[in-house]
């Protein structure tokens, strides 16, 4: 078992961070009910992990015998069948998915599932007809019917089942569907707690860490804590004991997209544009996803940049990161960004004579 699954606490007692949000979680499961519920916060802050804590606290452990299926869903419309298929995870009392993958048919099988959740209630351990969780991730990329109908669902399915909710960026999830839940946000841990993980980690497979390794395995994560483990556990595989000069390994895309960012200030021209083009078309085709591209191309062009124009190109890497989420295709929007970045580039080295 990868060591960013073995060590995820289980329980809200054994939590090393977000222990506030623990307690509070925990005190309302003890009131015996409990409402729909938004998890918001930056990827690897926890949120899962506080999901399946707060699962576990409701139910028992017997949430985690979890059945992984991919299921045909039979939707009837009024003009026609729609047959949409999804993968589930679910255990007796949970049902997991992650809507989005089925694109524009998202609106349907949000409420179908739902429905087909409310015909089937378990039996709490009182005898009594209780209530199903129903997990559903990356809400922040359902498309605005889809939360529409989610919305009316969700008040109309309530005493059947209640919706966790887990989301990065919870202002793409709209306000009638916020307004339903408890919203709870889940922040990046500090440096110092994510410090404290790792040594917690290292204790438990007894390793020894330098300090300034474990300092730059926190730089390089991001304050991400599943990058951190994750790269503390390949560093181990590549070179233990671990040495003060140790860098942890970057992914194959990463270091793809620092080679586009080279290129980018390298060189600015519609036929560098059109090399570009063909790299970003094949990090989409190893399925990258397009904001990632865009965050780290962005990381990885200030690195490179002069003061002067950075803070032009994160506005411009704003823009056309919303214009990514509203539009279809999404290398339209990376190329476009490539050729404002290029033209701000090359108006600055003309203007500084060096062009
Ligand atoms: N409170 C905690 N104490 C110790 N370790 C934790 C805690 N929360 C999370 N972790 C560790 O961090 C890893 C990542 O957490 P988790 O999967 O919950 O993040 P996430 O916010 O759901 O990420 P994503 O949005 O990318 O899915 C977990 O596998 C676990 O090992």
């Amino acid at each position: 078992m990868l060591w960013v699954d073995k060590y995820r606490p289980q329980t809200f007692d054994k939590f090393v961070i977000h222990k506030q949000i623990a307690d509070n979680l925990k005190k309302m499961v003890a009131t015996g009910d409990f409402p729909h519920t938004l998890f918001y916060g930056p990827p690897g802050a926890g949120k899962k992990t506080l999901v399946m804590a707060l699962l576990r606290a409701i139910y028992g452990p017997g949430v985690e015998k979890v059945r992984v299926e991919t299921k045909p869903w039979q939707i009837e419309l009024p003009s026609r069948k729609l047959e949409v298929e999804l993968t589930t995870i679910s255990s007796a009392y949970h049902l997991e998915l992650n809507p989005s993958d089925v694109g524009n048919n998202d609106r349907y099988v949000v409420q179908e599932i739902i429905k087909d959740m409310a015909r089937n209630r378990p039996l709490g351990v009182d005898g009594n007809k209780s209530y199903k969780m129903l997990v559903l991730n990356e809400v922040d990329r359902l498309s605005k019917e889809a939360q529409q109908g989610l919305r009316r669902t969700m008040e109309k399915y309530s005493s059947a089942c209640r919706i966790i909710m887990v989301c990065n960026n919870v202002s793409k999830v709209m306000d009638p569907v916020r307004s339903r839940c408890m919203c709870v946000r889940v922040a990046a841990p500090s440096e110092d707690q994510m410090m404290e993980v790792l040594a917690g980690v290292a204790k438990k497979e007894n390793l020894i860490m330098p300090p300034v390794f474990a300092a730059r395995l926190v730089d390089y994560s991001m304050r991400n804590l599943r990058r951190a483990l994750l790269a503390l556990e390949v560093c181990k595989v590549e070179r233990y004991p671990f040495g003060d000069d140790q860098e942890p390994t970057r992914a194959d895309w990463e270091l793809y997209v620092a080679e586009v960012a080279r290129n980018i200030m390298d060189e600015q021209s519609p036929k560098q544009l059109f090399v570009v083009r063909g790299k970003m078309y094949e990090l989409l085709a190893n399925c990258v996803p397009p904001e990632l591209i865009m965050r780290q191309l962005l990381l990885e062009l200030l690195k490179k940049m002069d003061d002067e124009i950075k803070v032009e190109v994160v506005q411009q890497a704003a823009l056309f990161e919303q214009r990514l989420q509203e539009g279809a295709k999404a290398i339209f929007h990376l190329e476009a960004f490539v050729a404002k970045v290029m033209s701000i580039v090359k108006n600055y080295m003309v203007s500084c004579g060096m062009a």
